[in-house]
This record gives C-alpha cells, sequence and structure tokens, in this order.
C-alpha cells in the first residue's frame, strides 16, 4: 500500500502506550477512540478524518512497539510514538522533535537481592535483557564484558532460574522486581516516549507536520500547567532523559 500522498501516516505502538497516547491525540483532534473500539479490535489500519491543520485526514496503523521505528525509518509511517528504550537500542536516521512524557520508566540493572553482584572490571557475568546493545554499552563503560542473554519477556526470570545473574529492564512501579525478590542496582536509562519523524516526509510534507508537532506541544504544555495546578505531576520529572 502506498504511504498517502495527501494526509499523514502514524505508526502507533499497540499496548501500554496506546492508551496513553489516545487521549493526547483526541486532544489534536485525532481521534482514534471514535474509530477503535478497544483491544478485542483486531483491526490496524484506520482512515481518520482531517485533524485541526491536517488537510487530507490521517491513516494509522497499530504496530508492535518495537516496530513503530522501522514503519517510520521506510518512510511508511510519516510520523510514530516511540519509548527512547527502543530508539536508543537501535541507531535510526529519525527526526525526534518531541517528548511526549507519556510511557514514563526507566531501563535499570536488577539482581536478586540475596545474590548481589557486584561489578570488578575483567569479571564473568550473564546478563539477560531484551535491549542489547545498550547492555553492552554501559557494562563496557565499567570495564565489564557480560555475557548477554537475549531474551524477549518476563526477564526477571532469569537471575531467580540461574538463566543469568544480573538482568537490565524497564521498571516503572518496581512492583515485578518486588514480587520476584530483586533490587534495583542502577538506572541506565530514563524513558518516555517520543514522537518520530521520517526526515523526507518533515521536507515533503512541511505544513502538516509542523502543525501536529505544535498543536502536541500545546497540548503537553497546557496539561503540564492543570498537573500543576493540581500539584499531580509525575514523581518522575520530565526532560529526564538520556543515559543516567
Ligand atoms: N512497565 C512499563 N511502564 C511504562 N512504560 C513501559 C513499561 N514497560 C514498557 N514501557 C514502554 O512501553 C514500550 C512498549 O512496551 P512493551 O514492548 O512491553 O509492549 P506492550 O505495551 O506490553 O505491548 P505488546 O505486549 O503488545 O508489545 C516500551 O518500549 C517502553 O517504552
Ligand atoms: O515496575 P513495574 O511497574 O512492575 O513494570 C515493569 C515490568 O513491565 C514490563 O513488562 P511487561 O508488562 O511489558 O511484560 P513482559 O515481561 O512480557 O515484557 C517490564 O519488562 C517489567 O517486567
Amino acid at each position: 500500500m502506498a504511504p498517502r500522498a495527501d494526509g499523514l501516516t502514524l505508526a502507533l505502538p499497540k499496548g501500554r502506550i496506546l492508551k496513553q497516547a489516545l487521549p493526547l491525540l483526541r486532544r489534536v483532534g485525532i481521534d482514534l477512540t471514535a474509530a477503535w473500539e478497544g483491544e478485542h479490535d483486531r483491526r490496524l489500519l484506520f482512515e481518520l478524518p482531517a485533524a485541526r491543520g491536517l488537510a487530507g485526514g490521517v491513516r494509522v496503523l497499530l504496530v508492535k512497539p518495537v516496530d513503530v521505528p522501522t514503519y517510520v525509518e521506510h518512510g511508511v509511517a510519516d510520523v510514530g510514538v516511540a519509548g527512547a528504550d527502543t530508539l536508543g537500542e537501535e541507531a535510526r536516521d529519525l527526526y525526534e522533535p518531541l517528548d511526549l512524557g507519556i510511557g514514563a520508566c526507566r531501563l535499570a540493572i536488577a539482581e536478586p537481592a540475596a545474590r548481589p553482584t557486584p561489578l570488578r572490571r575483567g569479571m564473568s557475568l550473564r546478563v539477560a535483557t531484551k535491549y542489547p546493545r545498550l547492555t553492552l554499552n554501559h557494562y563496557r563503560s565499567k570495564g565489564v564484558q557480560p555475557e548477554i542473554i537475549p531474551l524477549f519477556g518476563s526477564v526477571e526470570l532469569g537471575p531467580i532460574t540461574g538463566l543469568s545473574d544480573q538482568i537490565v529492564d524497564l521498571v516503572e512501579s518496581g512492583e515485578t522486581l518486588r514480587q520476584n525478590n530483586l533490587r534495583e542496582v542502577e538506572t541506565i536509562l530514563y524513558v518516555t516516549s517520543r514522537l518520530i519523524v521520517h526526515p523526507a516526509s518533515l521536507k515533503l510534507k512541511q505544513a502538516p507536520i509542523t502543525a501536529l508537532i505544535a498543536a502536541l506541544r500545546d497540548a503537553l504544555a497546557t496539561e503540564g500547567s492543570a498537573s500543576a495546578a493540581r500539584n499531580d505531576s509525575p514523581a518522575r520529572p520530565t526532560g529526564s532523559e538520556g543515559t543516567a
């Protein structure tokens, strides 16, 4: 299917990020909730009417979170939403104009509370993770060259079963670590979801993309001041991005 020449195509991550992105998108006139009927709805492509400043309508693709950058990098989607963890794991040629502040969590090292493994230069260590590249870079910066054991989920089982000594995984509330008797050792990266843009789309569809970025920025600013007025801002400061 050819990308839309007139409107915009958005690649959105299915799952928890989508739930947080929906209200924000609705506030800028992209109302997926009017078409999408929730998690039982198996459709993956939606054609929405034109939003404010976006002549030609909006096509929404619902994809696996880790695949969003691929759709945008190949120009199939003009714009996408992806976590800083996903973006940091694989270097891509993408424009990243906005921190959406949603999907806040951190990428951290954890280990069994009862079996700590202090890091020593040159030691041998097995680390289970969904993030081999970010993990290797972090340990190497400390003079440790771990054996990476790639997993795709339930990473916390690694040290419990003896598959690994430590894990590198996302932590939000810390509940999964707690319930599995693991303790957080160190934060590698603070994570939020970002708006990403295909570089060519930015040139060819400058007006609608600039309008979308401005509308999202306004919506985030209004939300930020409303939340500050209610004194319910998130525990982690926004903009706490990059390597910890
Ligand atoms: N516990 C969490 N709290 C907040 N954000 C998270 C959490 N876990 C993951 N994220 C963010 O959400 C993104 C997607 O997470 P994940 O790959 O686990 O998919 P999911 O939302 O469970 O959906 P699916 O299972 O369909 O892939 C991550 O890349 C990260 O940016
Ligand atoms: O600190 P918490 O609030 O407990 O959240 C952290 C958990 O959330 C994510 O898992 P997810 O639910 O995506 O399941 P997964 O293990 O299949 O990736 C992450 O991989 C942790 O396991």
